[in-house]
């Protein structure tokens, strides 16, 4: 089966005026995320999470290396079209739909992959299919109501449906449990969950800077300091004391607790 995801030798470069010269924000990574695949990208401020999922997400080119999304190689094909077949859930999205949009108008702008409502390409299969998403994730009752008048727990769900309406194989969560309290985390999790159950062939690829916001689904994990990969690999090897500790350049203490993540860590100062 075609990698949702196959880097090899990534590195990223931009140049830097303060100290006139190139900076890495990626250096040499491989990384393969296969379908139905869970991945967690987890790396301390500046580690250059965002820099890959940009990759990942078929936004910048690699400087240097190859990086396949989807089977199409990055540098070689329309970004914008492979960009319609990546399912995006991230806070900065948001913000584009607080006119007054409906939560099932939003839902529905992810069937054409845009940020307006393209009525004259939406039929009542993309309707039910909206509905359908808004019902599986808790938010059935929410399809009128205002997205901008919605909680923030409910919008991140209301963008994840979203997100799902073309079946994306690949599906790029971007710190997604960010601002939410603790039932809306907890819901936004069980709502990841079921994809993972209900979708078998989709990867997923979550940024987060806390452990306890991975979804017990989470098979995989890839650790970054520095633009280079401390750790990647199964969640039960990489999700441990021994290489965070490593990414974070500090002592992490980290327990499992019916099969999700906890963490603690020393004081950075
Ligand atoms: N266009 C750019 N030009 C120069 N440097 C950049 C550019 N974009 C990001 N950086 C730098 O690259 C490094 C990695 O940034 P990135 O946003 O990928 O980190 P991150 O792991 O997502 O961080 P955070 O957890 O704080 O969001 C940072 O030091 C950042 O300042």
């Amino acid at each position: 089966m075609t990698p949702a995801l196959d880097l090899s030798s990534v590195s990223l470069w931009r140049w830097d005026p303060e100290h006139q010269r190139e900076r890495h924000l990626l250096r040499d990574v491989d990384w393969t995320v296969r379908p139905g695949e869970h991945w967690a990208l987890l790396g301390a401020n500046g580690a250059g999470k965002t820099t890959l999922m940009n990759v990942a997400g078929a936004v910048h080119h690699p400087s240097a290396g190859t990086a396949d999304v989807l089977g199409s190689r990055l540098g070689r094909v329309d970004l914008r079209e492979l960009r319609t077949r990546i399912g995006l859930v991230e806070a900065r999205a948001a913000r584009a739909f607080r006119q007054r949009m409906t939560a099932e108008q939003v839902v529905l702008t992810g069937a054409t992959a845009s940020i307006a409502l393209r009525r004259d390409r939406i039929g009542a299969a993309e309707r039910e299919r909206a509905r359908g998403l808004l019902a599986r994730f808790g938010c059935g009752d929410k399809t009128d109501r205002p997205y901008d008048e919605c909680s923030q727990g409910e919008r991140q769900r209301i963008l994840l449906a979203r997100a799902l309406m073309r079946r994306p194989a690949l599906l790029l969560l971007d710190e997604p449990a960010t601002g939410l309290d603790l039932p809306g985390r907890e819901a936004l999790l069980a709502a990841v969950a079921t994809i993972a159950a209900e979708e078998p062939a989709t990867a997923t690829v979550t940024v987060t800077h806390h452990v306890e916001e991975l979804p017990s689904s989470t098979t995989h994990a890839l650790l970054l300091r520095d633009g280079a990969v401390v750790a990647a690999g199964p969640a039960h090897e990489t999700i441990a004391s021994g290489p965070l500790s490593e990414c974070f350049g500090t002592p992490v203490v980290v327990d499992r607790l019916g099969g999700r993540w906890l963490a603690r860590a020393e004081a950075a100062w």
